[in-house]
């Protein structure tokens, strides 16, 4: 293999200790890395904004908040996991002016340093500890005794222990359980917003859509078609994300494992790939970036707008009712927030 990866032996997670770390922003990452660091035996604080929905929330499960200026002041390390598109903004105001030499500034994501939003002052270690997989996940495989794994990278290198440090963070979130891989800021940053683009959210909704409307149109219960293009797609990326492709064709029938390779590149034709690496093409340049930047600065309408179509949507209405009468579909922390 040619990628180094780094399991629970290679990092040492004492260097952690006695280190007084901020988590700014309890989110979906914010929550999952500042719990799991406190569960670690970590000495950690939350910044919130006043008033902030997640100030009692954090508080509850025993962490100490205080507002972001006052949190970033006190730390040695401070983890950004604020929304990336505010990033820019809070570091100006409220963390920037406390950031003393020897500090550390950490990302979960390298949008802002890669894209020029931050600009780091010298004398600062400033590196990066990537979950690979969504924060509730960083959470609840923590808890199982398993791990999301991450990357970490050094954008600039201080004290000469910026990359011992992020190590011993991915330790900290449980990522070395998982495998953590080194990369750089530009690679991390472009290669996550083309994943999350094309494949992940946008190339998997945009596919399970199709489906359910190609079926419903044709006349079939949209019920039927739910479980089809939804439900089911869950079950094969299980045996996917377990054994490969390989062995999730091991597990279907003849018959699928025959369409699957017979019509699969009829739906994501060269047409398709071609529009990806269009899409690529986008996030290397920083349009892409650009058009998000200008997008929050006019309070995002096109992000409302196209939220709230598929809020609508046929789909997600029979999806929620369908969960609804599925026992063994857990009421986890995601769907109380969300339904
Ligand atoms: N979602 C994910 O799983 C992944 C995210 N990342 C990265 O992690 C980072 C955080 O993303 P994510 O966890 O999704 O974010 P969320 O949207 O889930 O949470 C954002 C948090 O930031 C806080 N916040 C927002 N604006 C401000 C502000 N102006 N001042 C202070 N706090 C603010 C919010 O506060 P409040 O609680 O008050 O609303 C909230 O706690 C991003 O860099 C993202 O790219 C990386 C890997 C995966
Ligand atoms: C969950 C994750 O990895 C993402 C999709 O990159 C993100 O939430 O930005
Ligand atoms: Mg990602
Ligand atoms: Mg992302």
């Amino acid at each position: 293999m040619a990628a180094k990866v780094y399991y629970e032996n290679d990092a040492d997670s004492t260097l952690l200790n006695g280190k007084k770390i901020a988590v700014i922003g309890y989110g979906s990452q914010g929550h999952a890395h500042s719990l799991n660091l406190k569960d670690s035996g970590f000495d950690v604080r939350v910044g919130l904004r006043e008033g902030s929905k997640s100030w009692a929330k954090a508080t509850e499960a025993g962490l100490s908040v205080k507002t972001v200026a006052e949190a970033a002041k006190e730390a040695d390390i401070i983890m950004i996991l604020i929304n990336d598109e505010y990033q820019g903004d809070v570091y100006r105001e409220s963390i920037a002016p406390y950031v003393e030499e020897g500090n550390a500034l950490v990302f979960g994501h390298g949008f802002n340093i890669h894209f020029g939003q931050i600009k780091a002052p010298k004398g600062v270690d400033v590196f990066m500890v990537a979950p690979k997989g969504p924060g509730h996940l960083v959470r609840r495989t923590y808890q199982e005794g398993k791990g999301v794994p991450a990357l970490i990278a050094v954008h600039q290198d201080a004290t000469g222990n910026a990359r011992a440090l992020a190590l011993a963070w991915a330790k900290g979130i449980g990522g070395t359980r998982g495998g953590v891989l080194e990369t750089t800021f530009r690679e991390e940053t472009e290669t996550d917003l083309f994943g999350e683009q094309a494949v992940l959210c946008g190339g998997a909704t945009a596919l399970v859509k199709a489906g359910f409307e190609t079926l419903v149109n044709a006349g079939y219960q949209p019920e039927i078609a739910y479980f089809e293009c939804l439900h089911e797609l869950k079950l094969i990326v299980d045996l996917l994300y377990e054994a490969g492709i390989a062995g999730m064709r091991y597990s279907i029938s003849d018959t699928a494992q025959y369409g699957d390779m017979t019509r699969g590149p009829r739906i994501v034709t060269d047409a398709t790939k071609a529009e990806m690496v269009q899409i690529l093409k986008e996030i290397q340049t920083g349009q892409f970036a650009k058009e998000w930047i200008l997008e929050n600065k006019a309070n995002r309408p096109s992000f409302n707008a196209l939220a709230a179509i598929d809020q609508e949507s046929q789909l997600e209405a029979v999806g929620k009712q369908l969960r609804g009468l599925m026992s063994w579909v857990k009421k986890t922390d995601v769907v109380e927030a969300t339904e």
